[in-house]
């Protein structure tokens, strides 16, 4: 049976096409000598083997045909109008670069590409970072006419731009061009080599075809299922069928212990994750894979990713089952919890020192501030207050498993700013006694509790995963890093972790070597932003500048992304008041949808629930159709508005970010009653919110601040 060799196709085609394309493909790669698939050569075509298929009356494919190994191999270019498609058969031509061995799709006469401009004053981008013709062409690879282009670019919008009109390697490497990033740093990323030619023309370009740096425009499909996925889901879900190199290598290798993934908003992190839960699922049908994040909603996108990258992986229902068991990282406590049934008694004793068997209710939020509020305490307003207790508790207590106030007193406490005295302790463990009281009247526990007890638990009774495979790591607390911890046990690819500390918006720094997880050089970093263009990636990332940011390691937090497209600059508009605010929203909003964008594609972004439902009346009064998201999933045929943190892990091609800037004087009083340690860690999680909501968008991005 003919294999197919799908390419990201340079045109969208329409719907109907696409059933069309598929019905052919199907045929095609069933049996070639069908007779309704009319292959032929083109006479004097640049490449002979080029053919063209009649996909209907109108519609013809244009592929190459290669033979190895005894079977033959269609590499599809792409479905053109009839008279088209036999003018681009007529002159494209498949070949291996000589350079870099990787498969090129080149056209005979290159008249497509536009005049090399005249040179300006100022020094073009890549000259200015130091790269020469020689390095482009000889060393990379990049094809002569293409290098002139690039060197003549003058800015990195203009190598964008470039980049943009190359799919796969070439594209990348033209993105990569444009950073300061040395060309032997660049070669190794996408894994160039170029093997020696064997003699056999068709053999070379199917080796050529099957190199890491070519999987990210060209993809083997296997089966008729992939065939239809592929098809049907054209450029939106290439994610699913064109991983960059490095997003490969992490899919698939194998790691002797805890692997931690990093890496900048949209670069790809959870794309890695679904994709590596199915390389283990397809490999071991035994195992039981957990694939955790930190909310549920977060969670409920990852299942549907999986699902729609291979709906045959078996996604378990319950944990400690074979298949990939997807949740988020409370709900996974609460599933151990639930499992254990009364069995879980002990693990309540070692951790709040109380052997209560049914802890069935959640702590309500707000708890701490009625204990402080009851109490007769001492202690300034700087220890005496939501923010440090429950930090205090879920840093401190609970990963220490400290249940008295002697334990307390002799405990550690590293770099919990606020040093506290004998006296102070005192006071503090009184005040945590209050809370564990009337947690244990109501028989709840809060969600660092329910980590802590499940860890608890698993560490005494073993393992119920063989491996874990976790995203947004920075948001996760020590007790969620402890009960991952002992979900499974230590060796080969027992837990892989995404994070990007810059998007820390929930908890407090943690490291992850405190909680037994040892990455011990284990670590790497994604640095191509896929989904949001080079303008708005730099405001977003302005808004982290200066900020101290580290990672799970304790180290530094490096920048450096780089995005694969350009677009507009955002638009930042300051306004003086709440009305003036809520018009200039829906003033931005309206010539979009103008201009047929689809309400649903479009965000605004606000900081709180009252904001949220207020934005929607306006927008709904100012006559642009609005509608709040909160838990449930985004409906369609409305614009859409939620808040910051609602938004982690979504994307939409239109962002407004509304009351940046903004603080209520709730907030405000709630600031100011923190310690500087506190306080400076609640002011980068500001920043990391903004960051997280300005990176939302893929294409444009308002901003409006208040004064
Ligand atoms: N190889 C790829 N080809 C095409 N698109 C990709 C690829 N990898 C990722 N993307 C797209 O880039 C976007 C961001 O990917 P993903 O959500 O995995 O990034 P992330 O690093 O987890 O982002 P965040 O940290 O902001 O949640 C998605 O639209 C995804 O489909």
């Amino acid at each position: 049976m003919p294999t197919i060799i799908m390419t990201k196709w340079p045109v969208k085609i329409d719907g109907s096409v696409k059933a069309k394309a598929m019905t052919f493909l199907q045929k095609l790669s069933a049996d070639d000598t069908t007779a309704g698939l009319h292959l032929e050569p083109i006479a004097g075509a640049a490449d002979s083997r080029v053919r063209t298929g009649r996909v209907d009356q109108f519609w013809r494919a244009v592929m190459f045909r290669l033979d190895g190994a005894g079977e033959s191999h269609y590499v599809i270019h792409g479905v053109w109008p009839h008279d088209d498609a036999i003018a681009i058969a007529a002159r494209v031509r498949l070949k291996v670069n000589p350079i870099n061995g990787l498969p090129q799709i080149e056209q005979a006469e290159p008249a497509a590409h536009p005049a090399v401009p005249p040179p300006s004053r100022a020094k073009p981008l890549l000259g200015r970072l130091g790269r020469t013709r020689d390095d482009l062409v000889d060393r990379l690879g990049v094809p002569a006419d293409i290098a002139d282009l690039a060197l003549a670019a003058p800015d990195e919008d203009a190598i964008l731009d470039l980049a943009q009109q190359h799919d796969g390697w070439l594209g990348m490497l033209l993105v990569d061009l444009a950073t300061p990033d040395s060309i032997d740093t660049i070669a190794e990323r996408l894994q160039l080599a170029a093997p020696e030619p064997t003699g056999d023309e068709d053999a070379d370009l199917l080796r050529s075809l099957k190199q890491p740096a070519a999987q990210a425009q060209f993809a083997f499909i296997d089966g008729q299922e992939e065939l239809r996925r592929v098809i049907e889901k054209g450029d939106f879900g290439s994610w699913r069928v064109f991983l960059h190199p490095e997003q490969r290598r992490y899919a698939v290798r194998r790691y002797k212990g805890p692997f931690r993934l990093s890496g900048g908003a949209g670069t790809g992190k959870t794309v890695v994750l679904i994709h590596r839960a199915r390389v283990l699922a397809r490999e071991q049908q035994d195992a039981r894979i957990v694939l955790t994040t930190f909310t549920t909603n977060l969670a409920d996108a990852l299942r549907d990713g999986l699902a729609q990258l291979d709906p045959t992986v078996p996604q378990a229902s319950a944990l400690n089952q074979p298949g990939v068991y997807v949740t988020g990282v409370d709900a996974l406590a609460a599933a151990v919890i639930r499992a254990a049934g009364t069995g879980i008694a002990d693990a309540v004793q070692a951790v709040l020192g109380d052997a209560r068997s049914t802890p069935t209710g959640r702590t309500p939020n707000g708890r701490w501030r009625e204990v402080i509020e009851a109490s007769s305490s001492k202690l300034p307003t700087e220890i005496a207050n939501e923010t440090f207790l429950s930090a205090e508790y879920a840093l401190v207590v609970l990963p220490n498993r400290v249940k008295n106030e002697n334990e307390y007193r002799r405990i550690r406490r590293p770099s919990r700013g606020v040093a506290l005295d004998r006296a102070k302790r005192d006071s503090v463990w009184a005040l945590i006694a209050a809370y564990r009281a009337q947690c244990r009247i109501e028989g709840t526990l809060d969600f660092a509790e329910a980590a802590a007890v499940a860890a608890a638990h698993l560490a005494a009774t073993g393992g119920q995963a063989d491996h874990v495979l976790v995203d947004e790591g920075q948001d996760l607390s020590p007790t969620h890093w402890q009960m991952l911890r002992a979900l499974v046990a230590e060796g080969e690819d027992d837990l892989f972790i995404a994070e990007d500390s810059h998007q820390r918006i929930y908890g407090n720094r943690t490291v992850l070597g405190r909680y037994g997880i040892k990455i011990v050089g284990r670590s790497q970093r994604l640095t191509l932003n896929y989904r949001t263009t080079a303008q708005n990636l730099r405001y977003a990332m302005a808004v982290l500048d200066g900020g101290d940011y580290v990672d799970l390691e304790e180290q530094a937090e490096a920048t450096g992304y780089r995005s694969a497209r350009s677009g507009p600059t955002p638009a930042v508009e300051t306004v003086e008041s709440l009305v003036s605010e809520l018009d200039t929203i829906a003033d931005r909003i309206r010539p979009w949808l103008d201009h047929g964008a689809a309400p649903e594609t479009i965000a605004v972004l606000v900081h709180d629930k009252f904001q949220r439902e207020r934005v929607v009346n306006a927008l709904n009064e100012r006559g642009v159709q609005a509608r709040a998201v909160d838990r449930e999933r985004p409906a369609e045929g409305r614009v859409l508005v939620m808040t910051m943190h609602r938004a982690k892990g979504m994307e939409f091609a239109k962002v407004v970010l509304a009351d940046v800037g903004f603080q209520s004087a709730a907030e405000k009083a709630r600031l100011d009653d923190l310690d500087d340690n506190e306080r400076h860690d609640a002011e980068l999680r500001a920043r990391s919110l903004v960051y997280v909501a300005a990176t939302r968008a893929r294409d444009e991005l308002v901003v409006v601040q208040r004064r």
